[in-house]
């Protein structure tokens, strides 16, 4: 499996992480709305924490309970929506 660049492999193998930090919280905010209208779009959710500047992911097929080639191509569409 090609994991993409910046993101890891969760301990319980199950799922992929990654960090993201932006300048304040409405930057977050706005990266996020994009990553869920994408969600939305592809009918694949990410897991996901924010607090303030920061949003963390978890990327996880939980009807195969753990990582499919969804996760891999949201997590590179994540990545994309990062630089918008
Ligand atoms: C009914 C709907 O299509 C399913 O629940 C979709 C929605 N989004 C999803 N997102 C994720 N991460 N895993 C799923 O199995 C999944 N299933």
């Amino acid at each position: 499996m090609d994991i993409p660049q910046r993101w890891t492999k969760s301990a319980d193998g199950k799922a992929l992480e990654r960090r993201y930090e932006f300048a304040d919280f409405s930057e977050a905010f706005a990266f996020l709305t994009r990553v869920a209208m994408h969600a939305e779009k592809v009918d694949h959710h990410p897991e996901f924490t924010n607090v303030w500047n920061r949003v963390d992911f978890r990327l996880t097929s939980h009807d195969a309970d753990g990582i499919t080639e969804r996760d891999l191509k949201l997590a590179r569409a994540i990545g994309k929506l990062a630089e918008d």
